[in-house]
């Protein structure tokens, strides 16, 4: 479609959104403050850059696939984000894991990083115009191959990942004073059981020990913010996870921290998008980590789906826009990376701007009247009003690829530089 078409089109949008009570033009404006941290981890399928072959181990997560063109340096990495970033419209922000410091060769242990690993990271983001989250790496490392880190009864072990979180904290706060925005600092270890425990409890007072030495400094909330992730199980901690979602939510609430809700994390019919009201009675705010399960936690890249969108819609209905984060959190290998990218942000984006186009309003009202019928009609009829129209017009506006553009530019992308990185 040329211009003129995205614009015409528009305009008819415009009108049958205007007869719902919709002003796009306003919703235009709104999706400016939906901000979207980008994994970084994407990029190299979560290997980090420690050492030269780098690669996700031990239990908890996995990648899967081997679609050349990973990133393989922290400037391909940076490379690749540029590249992201230049496709989606709307802002972002980085998301980091803490393995991808700039180490300059050397062999730096996780108990020893330091602010000066992740200042080139900082430079980049000033001069990207954006904000960075952290993540302390409590996974791929000797240190966490029996399949405890935080919660180790192995107490070598698990000091030297209190070390770590801490000095992952002291890193976030320098980086949020330097960027002017708080940087959210996000807890997820890999600790479990692939057999039933016996002493489930001593891992959770363990654990519950190891985040109040880590988290005993306090830093402005303008530098940092601390969030804790939960999780069900993962392959190879199939009967316990210490980090529970009743055990996070609990140390959430009690010490005023982010709970970070990531939609891979729970039983297949839970929603996040039903715990986000449930959260924010008790805690200021949430950190979501938006991901696609496909049977398990398998981190398939986000598309525009059920789950996603009411996540969206209920952050949208309800206002949360500054009480919600949004992360994502998929890593496919098996498919153009930069693809998976864009594919997956473009998506959640989607359907922030598709709650943003709901006359919530009007369905609220049909709801207190008890006229359900109505509500479920509308609803339905909503998924069919001109939203492609809206969200082209968008990406125009933004100056981005509109609609299926961006393809043929990730392809040019993989001609001229992945297909020729190393294998
Ligand atoms: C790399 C991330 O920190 C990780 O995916 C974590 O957020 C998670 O969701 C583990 O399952
Ligand atoms: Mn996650």
């Amino acid at each position: 479609m040329n211009k003129n078409q995205i614009e015409k089109a528009y305009q008819l949008a415009k009108t049958a959104y205007a007869e719902l009570g919709v002003d796009t033009d306003a919703v235009l404006e709104q999706i400016n403050q939906v901000v979207i941290s980008l994994h970084c981890w994407q990029t190299d399928d979560v290997g980090g850059f420690e050492t030269p072959d780098a690669t996700l181990s031990g239990g908890g997560i996995q990648a899967t696939g081997n679609y050349p063109g990973k990133a393989s340096s922290i400037s391909e990495m940076r490379q690749d984000l540029e590249k992201v970033l230049s496709l989606l419209p709307g802002s972002q922000r980085l998301n980091l894991h803490a393995i991808y410091g700039d180490f300059g060769g050397e062999l730096v242990d996780r108990d020893q990083i330091d602010p000066k690993h992740f200042q080139s990271w900082i430079d980049w983001c000033k001069q990207q115009g954006i904000g960075m989250d952290f993540n302390a790496t409590c996974f791929s490392h000797p240190k966490a191959a029996d399949g405890f880190t935080l919660s180790s009864k192995n107490e070598v072990n698990r000091r030297f990942w209190v070390e770590h979180v801490k000095r992952c904290r002291a890193i976030a706060a320098e980086v949020g004073k330097q960027l002017g925005t708080p940087c959210i600092h996000n807890t997820w270890i890999p600790d479990g059981s692939k057999d039933t425990p016996i002493d489930r409890n001593g891992h959770r007072t363990l654990l519950k020990q190891s985040l109040d030495e880590a988290m005993s400094i306090d830093y402005p909330k303008e530098y940092m913010k601390d969030a804790v992730e939960s999780k069900l199980f993962g392959i190879g901690a199939e009967s316990m996870t210490v980090g529970s979602h009743d055990f996070y939510l609990g140390y959430a609430i009690q010490n005023n921290k982010l709970i970070c809700l990531d939609n891979g994390h729970f039983h297949p019919t839970e929603q996040v998008g039903d715990k986000l009201s449930a959260c924010l009675q008790f805690v200021d705010e949430v950190l979501l980590h938006l991901t696609r399960p496909v049977r398990w936690d398998s981190d398939h890249v986000v598309t525009l789906n059920e789950e996603v969108q009411l996540i969206a819609s209920e952050v949208i209905r309800n206002n949360f826009l500054d009480r919600v984060n949004i992360g994502l959190d998929f890593f496919d290998a098996s498919i153009n990376r930069i693809g998976a990218y864009v594919v997956g942000t473009r998506a959640a984006q989607k359907a922030f701007l598709i709650a943003l186009l709901e006359p919530t309003d009007q369905l609220k009202s049909l709801e207190e009247k008890g006229q359900l019928f109505e509500r479920l009609a509308l609803l339905e009829e909503l998924k069919t009003k001109p939203f492609g129209a809206i969200w082209d017009y968008y990406c125009l506006k933004e100056g981005v690829p509109v609609g299926e553009d961006f393809i043929k530019t990730i392809q040019h992308y993989e001609t001229e530089q992945l297909s020729k990185r190393q294998a």
